[in-house]
């Protein structure tokens, strides 16, 4: 579904990324791991086409996205929950998710404003308040919510546990194992690698803007030493 080889990218005159490559097929739960700083937002933003790509490919679907605009990525079926969450602040949280709802042909049970609130009644709760006023947690289910009324093929979570409470944290993995279950396809980028060997199906590595590691879960209990010192735990 999504193959990256040897991406790369930076800003202006200092490149982040110089050899990431990745692939994400039908239904897996992949991860990017990597220290701060490494290269992992800046694969999103490079494949999401928010910043150019310089060198290396990047196929999703078939097509190749490099240099796509991001609504061009977006309608191909790519819903990207950003670092720091970024909903509309000053809208509601209905409004928040119907701005970017979309339905694709060819998908089977599309959501809609009732599928997001059976997932998080919370946001059916608040539906009409204004999303600057919601909690962290709430305004990270509301991005959550919002990537999946765009019914993307691929789901990417950047960093989507960030800073929240634990019990909205396990909230949050909960859903993912959830939608993981019924067969979404999703990228995830956090810190939490004890849940995320459970859930992932593969993990790459990223240092310095090169893919430096991959394996399954199993193969980083094998490889621990090296994966500790790649992400620094
Ligand atoms: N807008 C920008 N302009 C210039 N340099 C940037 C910009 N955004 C990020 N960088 C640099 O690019 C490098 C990679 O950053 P990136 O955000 O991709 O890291 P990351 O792996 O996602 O880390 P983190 O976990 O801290 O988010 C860092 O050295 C960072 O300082």
């Amino acid at each position: 579904m999504l193959k990256v080889e040897g991406l790369q990218s930076g800003y202006g005159a200092s490149q982040v990324l110089f050899d990431v490559t990745l692939e994400v097929a039908d239904g897996e739960v992949v991860t990017l791991l990597g220290r701060n700083g490494m290269g992992k937002t800046t694969t999103v933003k490079t494949l999401m086409g928010l910043i150019a790509t310089r060198g290396g490919a990047a196929r999703f679907a078939g097509v190749a996205i490099s240099g796509l605009a991001p609504e061009r990525v977006a309608r191909l079926g790519v819903g990207l929950v950003p670092e720091g969450r970024q909903v509309f602040a000053t809208l509601t949280v209905r409004e928040n998710l119907v701005a970017t709802a979309g339905n694709r042909l060819g998908r089977a049970g599309p959501w809609d404003l009732a599928r997001v609130y059976a997932l998080f009644p919370r946001l059916g709760e608040r539906a009409g308040q204004m999303a600057a006023t919601l909690s962290g947690g709430e305004q990270q289910m509301l991005a959550v919510g919002r990537a999946l009324m765009t019914n993307p093929r691929l789901l990417i979570l950047d960093e989507a546990t960030e800073g929240l409470a634990p019990t909205i944290r396990t909230e949050i993995w909960q859903v993912i194992a959830g939608l993981k279950a019924q067969g979404q396809s999703i990228l995830l980028i956090d810190k939490n690698l004890g849940v995320l060997k459970r859930l992932a199906d593969r993990h790459y590595i990223v240092e310095k803007g090169r893919t430096v590691w991959v394996g399954t879960g199993a193969d980083m209990d094998r490889d621990a030493e090296a994966v500790a010192g790649y992400v620094g735990v």
